[in-house]
C-alpha cells in the first residue's frame, strides 16, 4: 500500500496485512499515523487520526478538521469524520477502530448512534495513554467501558428504528426539480436531494443534504446526522466536506465553487443560516442556494 486513501478495499487491506504478517485488525493501529497527516487542524495544530474496520472488510479513515473564523463547535472530530466516511460509503457496521488519542466525551456520545455501540472495540495508539485493565488481550477496549450509564438512541426512539449506519429513505421530493436552470444546478439539486433522503435525523425529523461542486466540476455530497444528545450532531456541510476532503485530491476549500442545500421548508431545525455561514467563511466566492423539499 503506498499513500493511504480514505477508504481501503478489503482486498488491499488483506494483502497489506499478509505482507506485514498481521491480521487486518492489527493493521488498524499502524494506519493511524499516516491518517493523522491528512488532518486539517489550523487552530489547534493537534492532528487526530481514526481508522475503522467496517463489516465489509474495508478500512476507513477519519481525521479532525477545524475552520478558522468560526466558533469551535463547527469542527469535525476524527471519529465523526470516520462515521461520516462509513455512512457515505454505505458501510453498515463498525466493530473496531484505532484512534491516536482518547476519544472525547462528545465523540463517545456521537458513536452511540451506531447499533450496539457499547460493543464497539477501540484501541488508543497514543503511547502516553494509560493501560486499561478492562482492555482485551489484544489491547482493544469496549466503548461501553469508557462510556458507562450511556444516554443513547434507545432513550428516545423505538427499539427497531434504523440507526445511523442502517438503511433508510426519507422519501423527500422537490416539486420543481427541473426548472429552467443550467445542467450543473440540476445535478447539484438532485445530488443534495438524494443526500437529504439518506440524512439521519430521527430526533428532529428535519433531514437535510448538501451537494458541493469544485472548479473541475466534480460533485461531493453529505447529509445531516443527529445525536440523541443533540449538540454532538454533525451538519450537512461538514458531512459534504468529509467527502470533499476524502475525494477532492487534497485541495483547498476555495476550489469549492457551488453549494446546494436541500431541507424541509417548515423545518423546526434549519440548516440554511449555519450552512451559508460555514460555506462563506471557507470559500467566499462559492455560490450557495437552498431548495425546499417535502
Ligand atoms: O475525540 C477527539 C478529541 C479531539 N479531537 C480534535 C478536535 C479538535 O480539532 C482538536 C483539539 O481538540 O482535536 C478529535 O478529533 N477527537
Ligand atoms: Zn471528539
Amino acid at each position: 500500500m503506498d499513500k493511504p486513501s480514505f477508504v481501503i478495499s478489503s482486498e488491499e487491506a488483506e494483502s497489506a496485512a499478509n505482507q506485514l504478517g498481521v491480521s487486518v485488525l492489527q493493521l488498524l493501529p499502524s494506519l493511524v499515523n499516516p491518517a493523522k497527516s491528512f488532518a486539517r487542524p489550523p487552530i489547534s495544530k493537534f492532528h487526530v487520526g481514526a481508522v475503522g474496520l467496517g463489516s465489509s472488510g474495508r478500512i476507513f479513515l477519519g481525521v479532525n478538521v477545524e475552520f478558522p473564523g468560526l466558533p469551535l463547535h463547527h469542527s469535525i472530530h476524527a471519529e465523526q469524520f470516520l462515521v461520516t466516511n462509513l455512512t457515505l460509503n454505505g458501510e453498515r457496521h463498525l466493530r473496531n477502530f484505532a484512534v491516536s488519542a482518547a476519544p472525547c466525551g462528545h465523540c463517545r456520545q456521537f458513536l452511540q448512534e451506531i447499533r450496539d455501540a457499547s460493543e464497539i472495540r477501540l484501541i488508543i495508539t497514543d503511547p502516553n495513554a494509560t493501560a486499561d485493565p478492562d482492555a482485551d488481550s489484544d489491547g482493544f477496549l469496549r466503548l461501553g467501558s469508557i462510556l458507562p450509564h450511556r444516554f443513547g438512541p434507545e432513550d428516545l426512539l423505538e427499539k427497531d428504528f434504523p440507526l445511523i449506519l442502517e438503511h433508510h429513505d426519507n422519501n423527500l421530493t422537490i416539486s420543481d426539480l427541473d426548472p429552467i436552470c443550467n445542467g450543473n444546478t440540476v445535478e447539484l439539486k438532485r445530488t443534495a436531494l438524494a443526500a437529504a433522503n439518506r440524512s439521519y435525523a430521527p430526533y428532529s425529523l428535519c433531514p437535510s443534504g448538501v451537494a458541493l461542486v469544485d472548479c473541475d466540476g466534480k460533485v461531493y455530497r453529505g447529509w445531516y446526522m443527529e445525536s440523541a444528545a443533540y449538540n454532538p450532531s454533525l451538519g450537512p456541510v461538514q458531512a459534504a466536506l468529509v467527502d470533499y476532503i476524502a475525494n477532492g485530491g487534497g485541495g483547498g476549500y476555495e476550489r469549492i465553487v457551488g453549494a446546494v442545500l436541500v431541507e424541509k421548508e417548515d423545518a423546526v431545525v434549519r440548516q440554511e443560516h449555519t450552512a451559508r455561514l460555514l460555506i462563506q467563511m471557507i470559500s467566499p466566492k462559492c455560490d450557495f442556494s437552498v431548495y425546499h423539499c417535502h
